[in-house]
């Protein structure tokens, strides 16, 4: 694909408003909390805090206004799988078949809140009635290791697609739709900057499973030798994208890299320890440069082409605020 065609295209993808031929339905915030209907409000101040990441100011009004209808909807949708299971489970006479996960997909940039909001979502589901179980997995676990990614020379490629090792993540999600106990999720540290050799998380049969990362909508070209493999979303019930202007995800990327130096930096054991020595200007140089040069390229290429994928926009204003929904017309 040229240039000017690239540059049309993301120019596209950055003007995010209701068309005539647009398959979203369009509302505000203040319209969209409308739909919190009479859903109780189970979380505390406190347990917000908890759940929220370092430079995410989310509170419970946010809770209020936000979390709660897509809690409803959400909690919609899998009530509703489930009719659907018990009758495809008559329609095909097998009585002993169980229902395995609803999954949900959040995807969206680097730096724009993924892991709030599915922590949010994950307690807010949790406390719907029959206490459903609701696990979360994050995609970066299935990060290549460092020593891979050097070795191939993509250590700024991190995030890409080629630095995924997507054939696990089909495996694993695979495993978990077939119903199988015990699935095992491969865990990253931020603090190393690599993922944890031997350590995983294990997945044994949720109710609804919260899979998160910047690439869980990525389509890949066919294969050369005609294998069909399927998409890691083919695997999902609901996908939500979390949305915002990439001057605005600069801004968060940067503020929360000049906060992490005060903290997790300071630690010897981080892999940016070294940006916490140095003077103020340079940390600042260094945070606009990893946005730069990686991650807003990634968002560019590979991240916000997936949005109109899709069935939830989550389109953030300032502060992390939520100020626009879009929801799949039904
Ligand atoms: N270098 C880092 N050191 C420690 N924690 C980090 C670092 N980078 C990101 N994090 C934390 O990791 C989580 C995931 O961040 P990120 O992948 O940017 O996605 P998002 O901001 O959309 O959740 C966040 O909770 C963030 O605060
Ligand atoms: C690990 C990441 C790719 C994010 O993955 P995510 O958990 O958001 O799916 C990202 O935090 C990252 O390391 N980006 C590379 C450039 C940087 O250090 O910011």
């Amino acid at each position: 694909m040229n240039d000017s065609v690239k540059n049309r295209q993301l120019e596209e993808l950055n003007h995010f408003e209701p068309g005539d031929y647009s398959p979203y339905r369009f509302f505000s915030a203040e319209s969209w909390a409308d739909f919190r209907d009479d859903t109780p409000l189970t979380l505390t101040e406190d347990e917000v805090s908890r759940l929220r990441s370092l430079n995410d100011p989310v509170d419970l009004d946010e809770v209020r206004r936000i979390y709660l209808s897509l809690s409803r909807l959400l909690y919609a949708h899998v009530e509703s799988s489930k009719l659907l299971f018990n009758q495809r489970r008559s329609f095909l006479s097998l009585p002993n078949v169980t229902k395995t996960p609803f999954i949900i997909g959040i995807a969206g940039s680097v730096a724009v809140g993924k892991s709030t909001t599915a922590r949010i979502l994950k307690e807010l589901l949790t406390r719907w009635s029959g206490s459903p179980k609701v696990d979360l997995v994050t995609t970066d676990g299935f990060l290549l290791p460092n020593e891979v990614l050097r070795r191939e020379n993509l250590m700024d490629r991190k995030g890409f697609p080629e630095s995924y090792d997507v054939g696990s993540v089909l495996k694993f999600l695979s495993d978990i739709k077939a119903g199988r106990p015990n699935v095992k999720a491969p865990c990253y540290s931020h603090l190393t900057y690599d993922v944890l050799p031997g350590e995983f998380v294990v997945i044994d049969r949720p109710d609804i499973l919260i899979f998160e990362g910047i690439n869980v909508l990525q389509v890949r070209d066919l294969p050369e030798d005609g294998k069909i493999i399927p998409f890691v979303s083919d695997f999902f019930d609901f996908s939500i994208y979390i949305d915002a202007n990439e001057d605005r995800i600069h801004q968060w990327y940067v503020e929360r890299f000049m906060r992490l130096r005060e903290t997790a930096f300071k630690n010897p054991a981080s892999f940016f320890h070294r940006y916490s020595t140095i003077s103020h200007d340079a940390a600042l140089a260094i945070a606009h440069g990893l946005w730069e040069n990686i991650n807003l390229k990634n968002l560019r290429e590979n991240i916000l082409p997936t949005r109109p994928r899709a069935d939830l926009i989550l389109r953030k204003g300032e502060d992390h605020l939520v100020e626009q929904v879009a929801m799949r017309k039904l």
